[in-house]
């Protein structure tokens, strides 16, 4: 299995870079999972608890079981990933039942600040946005996919995300092996992570 990490600060375009490489793949040969299934579980707290949580810091993020999952992929075992829903900040009662395939991709903002999990990666990629580009484009998703207010996304950024983008995030560049800049759409870096994934997937 070739396990491909996609990481940068919020908004830089990783679901989008990985929407682009995989889609015109075959599903059945290259799989994606995502950092937010493996929020931690904050059942017991309430709603308005859990909006006070900082989702930008490494210790949000269930790295243990992300760990054993990727374990469980490359030995060829099958996961139950969990599904997040950032409406109520919390995971739901779902799982998606995801197969070993010959690629996978996973990505997030902090994938890159855990050393075990950095070890489990071929490739290392950091997709660069500039902070203001990054501002603007969460301000626009949240908003619109999310359920947030501009008071809120503001209020988020300035407590926690820009000081733990700056803390942890932006850091973990100096790991990557491929940064892709993406204040515009960069179709080069698309195709030559597209031709590295092609080769691999031609491999018997
Ligand atoms: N290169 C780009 N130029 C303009 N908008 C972009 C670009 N890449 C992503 N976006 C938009 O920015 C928003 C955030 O992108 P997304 O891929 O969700 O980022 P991330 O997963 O890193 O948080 C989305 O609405 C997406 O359509
Ligand atoms: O319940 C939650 C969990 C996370 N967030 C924010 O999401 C981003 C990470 O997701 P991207 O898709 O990479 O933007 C992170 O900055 C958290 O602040 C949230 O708002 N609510």
């Amino acid at each position: 299995m070739l396990t491909i990490g996609i990481a940068g600060g919020t908004g830089c375009g990783k679901t989008t870079v990985v929407n682009q490489i995989t889609g015109q793949l075959s599903d059945s040969e290259v799989g994606v999972i995502s950092q937010d299934s493996y929020y931690r579980d904050l059942s017991e707290l309430s709603y308005e608890e859990r909006c006070k949580i900082n989702f930008d810091h490494p210790r949000a993020i269930d790295f243990e079981l992300m760990r054993s999952h990727l374990e469980a992929l490359r030995d060829g075992r099958p996961i139950e990933q969990p599904v997040y829903s950032f409406k109520e900040h919390n995971r739901t009662d779902e799982t998606i039942r995801t197969e070993p395939r010959k690629v996978m991709i996973i990505e997030g903002i902090l994938i890159f600040t855990h050393p075990e999990i950095r070890d489990l990666f071929d490739i290392k990629i950091f997709v660069h946005a500039d902070s203001d580009e990054r501002l603007i484009r969460r301000l626009r998703r949240d908003i619109t996919e999310r359920g947030r207010d501009l008071d809120e996304v503001i209020r988020r950024y300035q407590d926690t995300l820009k000081p733990m983008h700056d803390q942890f995030i932006e850091p973990t560049k100096e790991f990557a092996d491929i940064i892709i800049p993406n204040n515009k759409y960069n179709t080069v870096a698309i195709d030559i992570v597209r031709t590295i994934i092609a080769e691999k997937i031609a491999l018997p």
